[in-house]
């Protein structure tokens, strides 16, 4: 076959695997049978094993995963991914919520709340709008570069809406469901249980084979910007409502409160409703809105005054012995 030939093949080749893709992962209803679709995908990497130059780094068959590698090569991040001081109850959201005001003075002061995921932190760089690394949180200032895996995970575009150079920072997760299938399969082959969801994210992203990672259905919310050349956005909400623009998946409980007191509500409303969530969270976090005043607020020696995780009590841990519930 002749270069033009299998240009136009290729580019007729990912556009068809792409609708497809669409049908199964976004709308539940897949049009073929996955060896219909795996016959596509065939045909797209034996092209593009022929042709390499006609391979584009946002080709669907970066979704699989290529040859394990020996060992991970350490990242580090261009502005330190920090961790968060902790909230236990309403008395210490009101104590935030005063030391913020105390130190912004009369301005108003407005707080995005979002779910806080329960699975492992990454960073993910795009340079003229297209992913080129992605790394683990590690100590905060180096991670692990776990690219491969991580261009396995549908909801990561490798290619953004717009061409810009930008660092995002997220939570990759396995939902719940995935959970429990990946628990029930390795039940029935005699392997060790992962404890949960959380575990098995980490475990999964940290697997030296990217096939492994391609088959463990992992999803992630991107939840700030760590670094953004050529666009300039003034407040956290405004930037997630960008990210989302540029195709990250981005929670959508997030909410903007000026009153602490709905934001309590908010607060009470998800301890209750958490059960309900097809992923696992470990409470909420509280972030000051305006990013001039989070740089009025600054950092402690490793997270933000300007932001909080809110823990949920720990669930009734309840344990039952022959069969007679304890807790
Ligand atoms: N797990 C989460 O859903 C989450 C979130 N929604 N938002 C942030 O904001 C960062 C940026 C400012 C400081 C922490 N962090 C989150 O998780 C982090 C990862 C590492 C420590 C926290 O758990």
């Amino acid at each position: 076959m002749d270069r033009l030939t299998a240009e136009t093949k290729i580019k007729e080749l990912v556009k068809r695997i792409e609708r497809h893709n669409r049908l199964y992962y976004e709308q539940d209803r897949p049009e073929i049978s996955d060896q219909e679709y795996d016959q596509l995908m065939r045909e797209l990497t034996e092209l593009e094993n022929q042709f390499p130059e006609l391979a584009s780094p946002d080709s669907p068959t970066q979704r699989v995963g290529g040859e394990p590698l020996p060992f991970f090569e350490k990242v580090v991040h261009k502005t330190p991914m920090l961790s968060l001081g902790n909230a236990f109850g309403e008395a210490d959201i009101r104590d935030f919520d005063r030391r913020v005001r105390q130190a912004v003075g009369s301005q108003a002061v407005r707080y995005v709340a979002e779910l806080k995921i329960d699975g492992l932190a990454v960073s993910l760089h795009y340079e003229n709008g297209m992913f080129v690394r992605g790394a683990t949180r590690g100590d905060g200032s180096t991670g692990e570069d776990i690219t491969q895996n991580l261009k396995t995970i549908r909801s990561i575009p490798l290619k953004l809406t717009k061409p810009l150079t930008l660092e995002v920072r997220g939570e990759a997760y396995m939902p719940k469901a995935a959970f429990d299938k990946l628990n029930r399969e390795r039940e029935e082959r005699g392997e060790a249980l992962f404890a949960n969801p959380r575990n098995s994210a980490a475990g999964s992203l940290r697997q030296l084979d990217p096939k492994i990672a391609a088959s463990r259905q992992l999803d992630t919310f991107i939840y700030g910007i760590g670094d953004l050349q050529g666009e300039t956005v003034e407040s956290h909400s405004e930037g997630l409502d960008l990210l989302e623009s540029l195709g990250f998946k981005v929670n959508k409980e997030r909410r903007v409160f000026e009153d602490v007191e709905e934001l309590l509500a908010f607060i009470e409303n998800w301890t209750e409703k958490r059960p309900t969530l097809p992923y696992e969270i470990d409470g909420m976090v509280i972030k000051v809105d305006s990013y001039s005043q989070q740089e009025e607020l600054g950092f402690t020696a490793k997270s933000p005054r300007w932001a909080v995780a809110y823990k949920f009590p720990a669930e009734e841990a309840v344990t039952v012995l022959e069969g007679i519930e304890v807790s």
